[in-house]
């Protein structure tokens, strides 16, 4: 039988709408989590006076082992439904999921956007700072195009199962989500409690009302985005190992594009031009590699000191582009005052991290419709969205996101935080030396 295809999902959504409950339960109702574990820790949670809490502490239990170094987490935040298998990368709760959601391991190919519908919660999520807003806001702009809505605590007493209720947060969502430019009549938005698990398994007897898809039915129809074999090879470099036998091994994702042993390919921004004697993957030599493939790669032609992480693997014939400057739309997400021209946040893209000038503030737009209402203007704040244009300080290889959409989104990092996110629509490329 062939194996079910692999989508990674996030969770995204405002503070306490239940992501934490919703992801804990979901994986305890389909079975992840064993009974027993489940009930320890329900055990500990009723004992901290915090019942409420069990899948949440679940969660927050895996997040400290993680924390703590221990690797078992991992196989916890996997599940499987019909006809999918799913790895929810990035558990709530994470401070940093937007860096993480750009430069993570994996891409999210579908999100889950947790809704509280009681009364003032769905409010302050759709409030200016609110994250139901923020979160959806960045998932769009990460090029997520498939989103679930899950309208949670539907059990609540203030709730209490109303259809009305649920109608008037459909009809308010859909305007908004519109407004970023999602196919709103694609997205399904499924009203349920993850606290007694109802609709997200099986169907709600409370919701008689209700005759869309339970969640788990919402996850099977979603689609498998196509691999992008048909593009020009990019392999960003995650690490450079030198290994005995084999000489430079390189390890990396395949982005776009397929690689195999024989071809000649570049590394950028190092201009060096080497051999692929093999590719393996799992310890298993690989005659082709694809897109989404984790492969470590023998290089020909190369030492160890010539690559380095953030640097990325292309053909000769179409080599990664290194940007001189390059232009950018950017939404400024959190910033304590306001960013001129001359800031240098650190950019995160793929898995290369460089500080780039801003030097011009081309204009200012508006989030919703992204035409322009402010040109050059002298700064932007949190909450902005802005064309931008940056000039790494050091060479970098960055794309344009209409092409190579995973190496042309970035975060930009400054003080600890995420600043903001952009993505590429412009690149002066820089003039390198090929080394033969
Ligand atoms: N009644 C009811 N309460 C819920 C439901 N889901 C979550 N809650 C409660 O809402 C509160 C917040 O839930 P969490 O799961 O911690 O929320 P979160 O979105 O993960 O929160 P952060 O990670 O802090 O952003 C807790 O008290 C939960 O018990 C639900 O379906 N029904």
């Amino acid at each position: 039988m062939p194996e079910k295809p692999h989508l990674n999902l996030v969770v995204i959504g405002h503070i306490d709408h239940g992501k934490s409950t919703l992801t804990g339960s979901l994986l305890y109702r389909l079975g992840v989590i064993d009974p027993k574990i489940m009930q320890q820790l329900e055990e500990q949670a009723k004992a901290a006076g915090k019942e409420s809490f069990k899948f949440a502490w679940l969660l927050d239990k895996m997040k400290e082992e993680r924390e703590r170094g221990i690797t078992i987490d991992l196989s916890f935040m996997k599940f499987e439904t019909k006809k999918y298998y799913f790895t929810i990368i990035d558990a709530p709760g994470h401070r940093d999921f937007v860096k993480n959601m750009i430069t993570g391991a994996s891409q999210a190919d579908a999100a889950l956007l947790v809704i509280s519908s009681r009364k003032g919660e769905f409010e302050a999520g759709m409030s200016a700072e609110g994250q139901t807003r923020e979160h959806a806001l960045l998932a769009k702009t990460l090029g997520i195009e498939q989103l679930i809505v899950v309208v949670n605590k539907m059990d609540a007493p203030d709730v209490n199962y109303s259809q009305q209720r649920y109608e008037e947060i459909v009809n308010t969502m859909k305007k908004f989500l519109k407004g970023l430019g999602y196919n709103v009549d694609a997205i399904p938005f499924v009203p349920v409690s993850a606290w007694t698990g109802e609709n997200l398994i099986e169907r709600s007897p409370n919701m008689p009302w209700y005759k869309g898809p339970t969640l788990v039915e919402a996850l099977d129809n979603l689609k498998v985005p196509p691999k992008p074999v048909d593009k020009p090879l990019r392999l960003p470099v995650q690490s450079v190992l030198s290994i005995p036998g084999a000489g430079t091994v390189v390890t990396g994702r395949v982005e776009t594009g397929v690689l195999k042993p024989g071809d000649k390919v570049i590394v950028m921004p190092e201009g060096v031009v080497a051999d692929v004697k093999s590719i393996q993957m799992h310890y298993q030599d690989l005659q082709q590699a694809e897109p989404g493939d984790n492969v470590g790669v023998a290089l020909r032609g190369v030492e160890k000191n010539q690559v380095k992480r953030g640097d990325v693997i292309g053909k000769t014939d179409n080599p990664p582009t290194v940007a001189e400057e390059f232009t950018a739309r950017v939404v400024v997400v959190w910033h304590p005052s306001a960013i001129a021209v001359g800031y240098t946040p650190v950019i995160h893209v793929h898995t290369a991290s460089v500080a780039c000038r801003i030097t011009e503030i081309v204009a200012k737009l508006d989030p919703r419709t992204g035409n322009p209402i402010e040109q050059n203007p002298q700064f932007i704040k949190a909450g902005d969205t802005a064309i931008v244009k940056f000039k790494p300080i050091k060479p970098l290889v960055i794309e344009k996101f209409g092409e190579f959409p995973q190496l042309g989104r970035f975060a930009m990092r400054d003080m600890g935080r995420t600043i903001g996110i952009g993505i590429v629509t412009d690149i002066k490329p820089a003039k390198i030396e090929v080394k033969k």
